[in-house]
């Protein structure tokens, strides 16, 4: 059992996350007994540069060879120097970067030694979170579900809220706070929303070369193309009933239903369709939330968090106005996670990842 050196059961965590959209690093200490969030510390971010950001996409798809070797080497050089600049903390929280994920077929793949990373940096890290989910039959996705628990009580909420992550994939959580832990029956309902910005910036990277669609610029000017949305969602994903997962790329050819429009209209179709998925997924909650909270990069894209608010029936804001960082709540979920898997606490339960029982994933390396 992790014993904290910051004192009482207080553990300081740094958490890592590079994430589906292939932008950079984030790193970010929170303090925690792996219940309660304490408090919220430094944080810090890594981009990738071109160079590293290609090798990265190359590797998409590949479990294993010269790609997913080359993928690795990038992966841990970025997050030692990121991690590096940080003072001593109790333990590492290692997400790696998904190369793949099949969690019905040949499982997940999270690239990054570590073991290696722990040698590296001296200290305790957590690492692997996925597998041991998918090996109990979960989708091993999404895990911030658990984080958004505890975040849900440090915001003091009263009643449902949702947390909505527009990253490269977006991913929501249906909280209740009331209930006294996450893995409660009832306390959590989660699962991947569908691509969020990943199809917008493969537009925008492929068209105009650029990485994204900065402040929803070029959505802004064009016109949702109907037919193509109703294309997408027609998808059989969006009728599934939750647990469910999204692998980056599963979503690729929606950049051939826009392939014939404008720059402009397919950029803001490609906009509607990340908010329709959303909208999709409200169907499954058991009520409405009171709030939707968002995080990810795409609450920065005005005309995304437009649509948004035009579908869901509730309050769309960014997590900032409840005081949260949203360029950092998932390195700090990985961090609490660490904590968690260090405690011998679960990560995911039935709600959050449709595992059959209550997990603890995550393989803890201790420097040697
Ligand atoms: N000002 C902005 N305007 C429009 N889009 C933006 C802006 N800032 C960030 N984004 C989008 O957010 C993306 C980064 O989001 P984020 O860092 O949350 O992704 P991620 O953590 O890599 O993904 P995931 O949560 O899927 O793992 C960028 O690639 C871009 O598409
Ligand atoms: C397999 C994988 O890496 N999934 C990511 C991805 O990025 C967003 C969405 O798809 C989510 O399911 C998950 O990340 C967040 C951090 C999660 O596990 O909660």
């Amino acid at each position: 059992m992790l014993k904290a050196k910051s004192g009482k059961d207080q553990i300081c965590a740094l958490g890592a996350m590079s994430g589906t959209s292939l932008d950079g690093v984030d790193a970010a200490v929170v303090t925690t007994d792996g219940h309660e969030i304490f408090g919220f510390g430094d944080t810090a971010y890594r981009s990738y540069d071109d160079a590293e950001r290609a090798v990265l996409t190359d590797a998409l798809g590949h479990w294993a060879g010269p790609e997913a070797e080359a993928a690795a080497a990038v992966v841990e050089a970025a997050h030692r120097d990121v991690l590096a600049q940080f003072p001593a903390v109790d333990l590492v929280g290692f997400h790696g970067q998904t190369l793949a994920h099949d969690p019905k077929g040949r499982g997940t793949f999270q690239v990054g030694d570590g073991q290696a990373l722990a040698e590296a940096l001296n200290t305790p890290v957590v690492w692997d979170f996925r597998t041991a989910d998918v090996q109990l039959g979960g989708e091993g996705a999404p895990l911030a579900p658990f984080f958004h628990f505890a975040c849900a009580k440090w915001i003091k909420a009263e009643g449902p809220v949702c947390f909505l992550n527009l990253g490269g994939v977006g991913n929501i959580t249906w909280v209740d706070p009331r209930f006294d832990a996450p893995e409660d029956d009832g306390a959590l309902l989660a699962f991947d929303t569908g691509p969020a910005n990943a199809p917008i910036n493969d537009l925008m990277r492929e068209r105009l070369g650029k990485s994204h669609d900065e402040n929803g610029e070029t959505a802004l000017r064009g016109e949702v193309e109907q037919g193509a949305l109703e294309l997408f969602l027609a998808e059989p994903f969006f009728a599934k009933i939750p647990p469910k997962s999204l692998d980056r790329n599963d979503f690729s050819e929606m950049v051939g239903l826009v392939r014939e429009l404008s720059d402009a209209d397919a950029a803001a179709t490609l906009t509607a369709m990340s908010a329709a998925g959303v909208a999709a997924g409200m169907m499954h909650f058991p009520s409405l939330p009171d709030r939707v909270l968002v995080t990810g990069g795409g609450r920065k894209n005005p005309v995304l968090m437009e649509m948004l608010r035009v579908s869901l029936d509730c309050h769309v804001v960014p997590v900032e106005d409840v005081g949260l960082d949203g360029d950092m709540l998932e390195a700090q979920a990985f961090a609490y996670l660490a904590v968690r898997v260090a405690k011998g606490l679960p990560t995911s339960c039935p709600g959050t990842t449709g595992v059959r029982a209550l997990v603890g994933g995550g393989v803890v390396s201790r420097p040697g």
